[in-house]
Formats: structure tokens, sequence, C-alpha cells
């Protein structure tokens, strides 16, 4: 179980995550427009940002949490602790029980070779291979995957989503990309907008929603610029076919 309670995150005194409220115990996809706050949410699931209010794991505050090895996420400032891939694999299979087998066959899955390679040397589709599958090699319980899908091709996104319905038991998946979503269909998704989360609301019923303005009864309402917007089943109002296109649509 995850849960936030009335989260708040401010970077170099501005504030980002704004009384961010959740309680999930499955994993979700997180969608929402650039800079809204998607992966500072990861951050501070990782550990990495401080936070006022309050973020448990499985019922204990993530503040008093030093070492929770069933949690993993992909970000990239994660694994600044080796140079080499294949060091990386072997430190997280003393310190989390990451599967060396499982990580070189998810690296045949994906016809990827990281040997004797920094991550960071790798293409950008390489790289989000490499770094989801160090999240994903020990098997968690919790996952923050960030962008999963970013630079990869049609047949590894496809991987990437088998990889993301088999490993993790609950967790946030941070994307962007609206072309992958009908594949989650029976997923929940939350919508990060301004430092705000909403929802959470049943992909497929997100797909078919369109935004207009104003609240409607029993709709997902959002903030946007200061005014109002519902998420309505409806033939009215706009499609939201781009997250970052969201400030055209209103
Ligand atoms: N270390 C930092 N210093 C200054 N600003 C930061 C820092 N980290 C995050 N921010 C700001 O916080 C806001 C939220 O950033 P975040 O990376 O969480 O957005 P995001 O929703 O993941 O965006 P994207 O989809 O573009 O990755 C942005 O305006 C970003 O510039």
């Amino acid at each position: 179980m995850i849960e936030g309670l009335s989260l708040q995150v401010k970077v170099k005194g501005r504030p980002i995550l704004k009384d961010v409220n959740f309680k999930i115990d499955d994993k979700v996809l997180v969608l929402g427009p650039n800079g809204s706050g998607k992966t500072t949410l990861l951050r501070v699931l990782s550990g990495l940002y401080k936070y006022e209010g309050s973020v448990k794991l499985n019922g204990v505050e993530l503040r008093n949490i030093s070492d929770f090895p069933s949690f993993s996420s992909n970000l990239p400032e994660v694994y600044h602790i080796a140079m080499k891939t294949e060091d990386l694999v072997s430190i997280l299979s003393e310190i989390k029980e990451c599967s060396e087998d499982i990580f070189s066959h998810m690296m045949n899955e994906a016809g990827v070779n990281p040997t004797g390679r920094n991550p960071s040397s790798l293409s950008l589709g390489e790289r989000t291979v490499v770094f989801t599958a160090l999240a994903l090699c020990s098997k968690p319980e919790i996952i923050a995957i960030d962008e999963p899908f970013e630079n990869l091709d049609k047949r590894r996104k496809g991987l990437m989503k088998r990889w993301l319905s088999e490993y993790g038991k609950e967790g946030f998946v941070v994307t962007h990309e609206m072309n992958v979503l009908k594949e989650f269909g029976s997923w929940k998704a939350f919508l990060m907008i301004e430092g705000r989360l909403y929802g959470p609301m049943v992909v497929g019923d997100f797909l078919r929603s369109k935004i207009v303005e104003g609240e409607r009864d029993g709709s997902v309402v959002i903030e946007i610029a200061g005014k109002l917007y519902s998420l309505i089943v409806s033939n009215e109002g706009q499609e939201i076919t781009d997250w970052n296109r969201l400030y055209d649509l209103v």
C-alpha cells in the first residue's frame, strides 16, 4: 500500500507538488503535461526529495525508512553507484536480490548488450531499457517507473508493456505517451497538472473522455491556470490527444 496525504514538495522554494493525496495498492499510470510534477513524485518516493505532509509505504512513513529493498525505481540518479552496467547488476544483486539471470534474460529479449558500458553512454532507447530492467530485475513489490516507453521502437514498447504487467505489485508508472494508453485500458491513471494529482480514473474511460469547462457532477474536475474543467464521456468538448497540448485546448 502506498499512501500520500497532503504531500507537498518545494524545490528551491517553489511549490512543485501541492497537497497531493493518493492511496494505491495496485499499479497505476501517472499522466500529465511537461513540468507538472510527475517525476518529482517519483523522486519523493525514491527518497531523493524532502517533503511535507505524509507518504507511507506499507504503513511506514517514508522519511523514517532508511532501506526498503522491495522498492525500485528506474530514475537514472539512483544508479550513480557504479560506472559499468554489469557492476550495477552485481551491486543490486547483493543489496536487493536483483537476479543477474533475469537481467540478462531481459537484455536478450530487448536485444541490448550493455556489458562494459555505463548506461549513460547508451543510446536513448537502450538507456530506457537498461534503467527499467535494473529497476525490475529484483522483482520489486513497489515500483516508481519514469517514462518507460521513451525513445523505444514499437517492438520494444510491446516488450516494456509486458515487463510492466509482469513485474511489481503496486506503484506508479509515469508516461506522457498517449499512443500506449490503449494497451493499459484496464489500469487506473492519475492526472498530474500544475503540481496537483487528480483521479484515479480507469484508462479506458479516460480515453473516451473529453475536456469541458466547469464542474460536472460525477466527473474528474481539474484546475488549469486557475479555471476548472471536467473530464466527461460526451460528444461535446475537446479530445485530449497530447498532454503537452492541454493548454491549447482550454
Ligand atoms: N532540481 C530542480 N531545480 C529547479 N526546478 C526543478 C528541479 N526539479 C524539478 N524542478 C521543476 O519542477 C517542475 C516539475 O518537474 P518534473 O520533472 O516533476 O515534471 P514532469 O511532470 O516529470 O515533466 P516532464 O514530463 O517534462 O518530464 C518543473 O517546472 C521543473 O523545472
